[in-house]
Parts: structure tokens; C-alpha cells; sequence
């Protein structure tokens, strides 16, 4: 696609599991490695990317001079949503046929610059957005986010059989909520089980990218417009984005064969 390398994915197959959440952090992270990064949110009845990477309700996109959209620039990284294009507080009583139409203009329309990585926030679930995607544009792979309990897990296998289906290589799976953390106490109990994560990946011949902690600091940060990743750089979670962003990479990088070039002279 003009202007993007590669195309992630990032889905789940259930809804509120932390998708947005890891999206923007893992774009963050790959951006504080040195990646020119992109996020488009493709959640079009809920965008969240405009809220967690804090750009002022009621911002548009400026036009390109070529039918294009130029994409918002937040904390270094370039930005597309249906968030920009409407007012967030009214719902989008839309049907499928708009949204795949909205979804398709962002894709097509948006006049990405030289990107290393875009990471598209998908919406939950196997349906429209998810194969038109597939269909309309090179995937690089994608990163699949699941909570470790067992209604979440079900639905995380269907979400790597859908990219398995249209030839999606799944990176990785990332657990979120792994373990709840007493930020004030420093307690710590496995709410939603334990071990989900490791048993999909063994199951699918993947990799679990990374364990988050479902603590108060990041839902606090994230949703308030600065994620972990800028506003903690230094911190537990941070560096575990740091990890899980060096595995994306490395696992692009091996699918799509670009090791080093060796050249002979004499
Ligand atoms: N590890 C975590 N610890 C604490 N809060 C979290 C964590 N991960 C996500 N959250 C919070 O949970 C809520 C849902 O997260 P998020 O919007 O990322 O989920 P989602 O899977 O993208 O949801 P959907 O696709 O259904 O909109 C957000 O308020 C977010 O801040």
C-alpha cells in the first residue's frame, strides 16, 4: 500500500478485552524504537485511538491535494479515525454496507507518510471489516489480544482461524489482564485464570508476545490520552511494550524474508 511497509493487524475475537489499549502502546513502543508508525482505527460504531492518543474532540484531517486525507500526527505517530470525520457523541446508526464503505475510504484515502508499520485497531469479532481487510490490502500479520479466561479464549481461537482462512500469518498473542495488581497494597490474584495465553499459542504454533498486569495506572493512562508508553517510558509496562514490540517486528521481518543481504566482491 503507497506509503505503509507493513500492515498489522490487531484484533480480538471478544470486545473489551484491551485491544485499543494495546494497539496504541505497541505503536508507541515500535515509535520509541525508531519505527515510523500509523495507527488506523477501524472500530468505526467506537472509536477509541482519538481519545487514548488525546486529540481534542472535534479535530479534522486536513485535505491532501490529491483526494487524499492527511493523517493526525500524535505523540510522533500518524493517526486515522472515524473519530476525526464525525461527532463522537451522537451514535452511528449505520449499516454494514456504509460502515465496510467508511472503512475502505480510511484505508485507501489516507495519505500515510513512508510508514514502517500501520497497526489497524479492528473492531471484535470475524465479519466485514475484518475480510475486507484482508481483501483489499497486503497483511502483514496479526496480533491477537485475548484475555485468559475461557469465554474470551473462544472467541480469541475463532478470530486466529478467520486470519488463518484468508492467509493472515498470526505474530503472536498478546494476554492482557493477566494478573490483577493492588497498585496500593502490591497484591496480586490471576482474576481471569491463568495459562490461557501459553494454551492458544500452543495450540496455533504461535508465540504469546507479552503479559500485561490489569492495573489502575493503565486504564488511567490510556484513557486519559496519554498511554503508558509516553507517560511511563521507563516503566514495568512500558518495557514489556518495548518486548512485545521488538517480537512484532522480528516476526514480520522473518515472514516476509527481509534478513540482512550478503553480497560477494572480490
Ligand atoms: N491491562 C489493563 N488494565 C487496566 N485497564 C485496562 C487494561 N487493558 C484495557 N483496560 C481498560 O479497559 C477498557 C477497554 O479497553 P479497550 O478499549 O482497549 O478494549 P477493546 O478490546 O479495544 O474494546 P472494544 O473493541 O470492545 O471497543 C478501557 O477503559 C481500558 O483503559
Amino acid at each position: 500500500m503507497d506509503g505503509v511497509k507493513h500492515i498489522i493487524a490487531v484484533a480480538s475475537g471478544k470486545g473489551g478485552v484491551g485491544k485499543s489499549t494495546v494497539t496504541v502502546n505497541l505503536a508507541l513502543a515500535l515509535a520509541a524504537q525508531g519505527y515510523r508508525v500509523g495507527v488506523l482505527d477501524a472500530d468505526i460504531y467506537g472509536p477509541s485511538q482519538a481519545q487514548m492518543l488525546g486529540v481534542k474532540e472535534g479535530t479534522r484531517p486536513q485535505a491532501a491535494s490529491n483526494d487524499k486525507f492527511l493523517p493526525l500526527q500524535a505523540h510522533g505517530i500518524q493517526a486515522m479515525s472515524m473519530a476525526f470525520m464525525v461527532n463522537t457523541r451522537e451514535p452511528m446508526v449505520w449499516r454494514g454496507p456504509m460502515v465496510v464503505g467508511a472503512f475502505q475510504q480510511m484505508l485507501t484515502q489516507t495519505q500515510w507518510d513512508n510508514l514502517d508499520f500501520l497497526l489497524i485497531d479492528m473492531p471484535p469479532g470475524t465479519g466485514d471489516i475484518q475480510l475486507t481487510l484482508a481483501q483489499k490490502v497486503p497483511v502483514a500479520g496479526a496480533v491477537i489480544v485475548t484475555t485468559p479466561q475461557d469465554i474470551a479464549l473462544l472467541d480469541a481461537r475463532k478470530g486466529i482461524e478467520m486470519f488463518r482462512k484468508v492467509n493472515v500469518p498470526v505474530l503472536g498473542v498478546v494476554e492482557n489482564m493477566s494478573l490483577y495488581h493492588c497498585e496500593k497494597c502490591g497484591h496480586e490474584a490471576a482474576i481471569f485464570g491463568t495459562g490461557g495465553g501459553d494454551n492458544i499459542a500452543q495450540e496455533y504454533d504461535t508465540q504469546v508476545l507479552g503479559r500485561l498486569p490489569l492495573t489502575l495506572s493503565i486504564r488511567e493512562l490510556t484513557d486519559s490520552g496519554r498511554p503508558s508508553v509516553v507517560s511511563e517510558p521507563d516503566g514495568a509496562v512500558s518495557q514489556t511494550f518495548a518486548t512485545i514490540a521488538q517480537k512484532v517486528a522480528e516476526a514480520v521481518s522473518a515472514n516476509q524474508g527481509d534478513g540482512p543481504t550478503i553480497s560477494f566482491s572480490e
